[in-house]
């Protein structure tokens, strides 16, 4: 995370992470995870939000501002594991 890198938002990381499941580059890890299926994107979820919480509780904001960005990248992993758009979850919002 470095201080002048160009800011991703939310919806564009899950629109590369979409272009990532349609194209299949090689070397790409959100291919690797998507092809582990949903039990183990689930566990990285888990994984993650304890990361975060650990994270929360002992370490810096720096620290904690990249785990809870961990945790947005695998909980896109999971919702595109399962084939959800951003509308399926935004409506619950
Ligand atoms: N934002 C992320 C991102 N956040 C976390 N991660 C992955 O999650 C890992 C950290 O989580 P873990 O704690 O599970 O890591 P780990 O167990 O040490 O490592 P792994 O064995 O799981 O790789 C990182 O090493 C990355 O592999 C991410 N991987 C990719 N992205 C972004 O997703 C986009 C697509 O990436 P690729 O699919 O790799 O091209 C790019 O914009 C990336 O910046």
């Amino acid at each position: 995370m470095g201080g002048s890198a160009p800011v991703k938002t939310f919806d564009e990381l899950f629109a590369e992470l979409t272009d990532r499941k349609k194209t299949r580059p090689e070397g790409s890890g959100t291919v690797a995870a998507l092809d582990d299926g949903v039990h183990a994107q689930g566990k990285k979820v888990l994984e993650e939000a304890g990361e975060v919480w650990i994270a929360a509780e002992h370490e810096s904001d720096e620290r904690l501002a990249e785990e809870i960005s961990q945790l947005l990248y695998r909980v896109q992993v999971l919702m595109l594991g399962r084939d959800l758009t951003l509308d399926d979850v935004y409506r619950h919002l």
